[in-house]
């Protein structure tokens, strides 16, 4: 019999799955999120936007392919932890470089495995999120990493997750931003825009530099006036974890400069334009994580299978004076999916065109961004006011 060494899930809510210990050996505390993609599990892991978070993977075989330095969305993992039905201690790939519990173990991953992900999940749907501790046995009892925790230590486990910190209400992107400005190499002199950093994923650069942009990525609290000094064509918002409305400083930052700079928003991005333009956010139930969300475009009509993560949402009505016309809305729920001013070249999509992982069928934003830029800085380089909808639906 292959003895496997023993692993808890403790919920703040008081439920306790049993299992078994994989990655990082040690302890971690999270939001305990899900998410239905069926591939892509190394670009979740180092997606910024899971800080503060342990993602269960609904898909229940996890690590096959093993891991490759191609597939990094950022510098490391910033999943608090993972939780997989199954995860593969073997793994067979051309492309692959080490195996997913080798990178765990690089990266300081607390996993587990074995324990029923789909009791688990419909926990968080018909609950909502909560945060959760992931306990390895070998961890606090070296000497006997088989052995079960008593009913005791695990509501140890369970107060523990109980007094962590809510993601609500916290900066939760300063851990993520860069710290200095930096030039995304392109091969091309097209447009420059500025970046905002507020946890940018790898490939969401790569696909604006395909389209003929210069990225010029800066910190989260660079001042609008830093932002112009850069004399750039367009202003990008990113992605970033944590709750959007304290970022007050960015509501600021994207409202003085709101028609100044045609603007793209994705994810928190697009959330920060929300409240930049006096509207509200508020968090959902448990959120879209996956793959497989379908989006329909409303101005062509057309759906849209996308790429998501995210447990918060713009609130397209409290927006005053109709500034932002909705473009997308999501087919599961009729959340808000995507947004255009009405006067500005500013757009923003909640889910992720880049992709990665996930479908390519919102490609066409980037397309649509440079367009804008095109547009704007066509004439004698000073701000053309112009609907952006109209165009965004082409
Ligand atoms: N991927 C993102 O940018 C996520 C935005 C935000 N942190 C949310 O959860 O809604």
């Amino acid at each position: 019999m292959i003895r496997k060494e023993r692993a808890i899930l403790a919920l703040e809510d008081g439920t306790v799955y049993r299992g078994y210990a994989f990655g990082h050996r040690g302890e971690t505390v999270g939001e305990v999120v899900f998410n239905t993609s069926m591939t892509g599990y190394q670009e979740i892991m180092t997606d910024p936007s899971y800080n503060g978070q342990i993602v269960t993977i609904t898909y229940p075989h996890v690590g096959n392919y093993g891991v490759a330095i191609y597939d990094m969305e950022s510098n490391k993992p910033y999943v608090r932890g993972f939780i997989s039905r199954e995860f593969s201690g073997e793994y067979s790939n051309h492309r692959a470089q080490q195996s997913l519990e080798a990178f765990m173990q690089q990266y300081g991953v607390v996993s587990i495995q074995g324990i029923d992900t789909r009791a688990l999940v419909r926990r968080l749907r018909t609950g909502g999120v909560v945060k959760g501790v992931i306990a390895h046995r070998s961890y606090t009892h070296p000497e006997d990493p088989y052995g079960e925790f008593t009913p005791a230590e695990e509501q140890v486990y369970v107060s523990r997750a109980l007094g962590h910190q809510d993601i609500d209400g916290h900066d939760m992107t300063r851990e993520v931003t860069t710290a200095l400005p930096y030039a995304f190499p392109t091969l091309r002199h097209g447009k420059r825009v500025v970046l905002m950093d507020f946890g940018i994923k790898h490939t969401i650069i790569e696909r604006l530099a395909e389209v003929g942009i210069e990225p010029i990525v800066v910190p989260a609290h660079t001042t609008p006036a830093q932002i112009m000094a850069l004399q750039p064509h367009g202003l990008f918002l990113s992605n970033g974890p944590g709750d959007p409305a304290p970022l007050e400083y960015a509501h600021k930052t994207a409202w003085e400069l709101m028609g100044l700079l045609p603007t793209f928003g994705i994810c928190l991005g697009h959330q920060i334009l929300g409240l930049a333009a006096g509207g509200r956010t508020f968090k959902m139930k448990f959120g879209h994580r996956g793959g497989n969300q379908p989006v329909k475009n409303l101005l062509t009509g057309n759906v849209e299978i996308t790429s998501q993560n995210h447990g918060y949402a713009v609130d397209i009505d409290s927006i005053p004076n109709g500034a932002f016309v909705p473009t997308h809305i999501n087919l599961n729920d009729g959340t808000l999916e995507g947004m255009a001013h009405s006067r500005y070249p500013v757009f923003s999509v909640q889910y992720h065109p880049e992709a990665s992982p996930g479908p390519h069928d919102s490609r066409y934003l980037f397309d649509r961004f440079i367009e804008e830029i095109d547009a704007f800085d066509g004439g004698n380089g000073t701000p053309i006011v112009k609907a952006s909808a109209g165009r965004l639906g082409v």
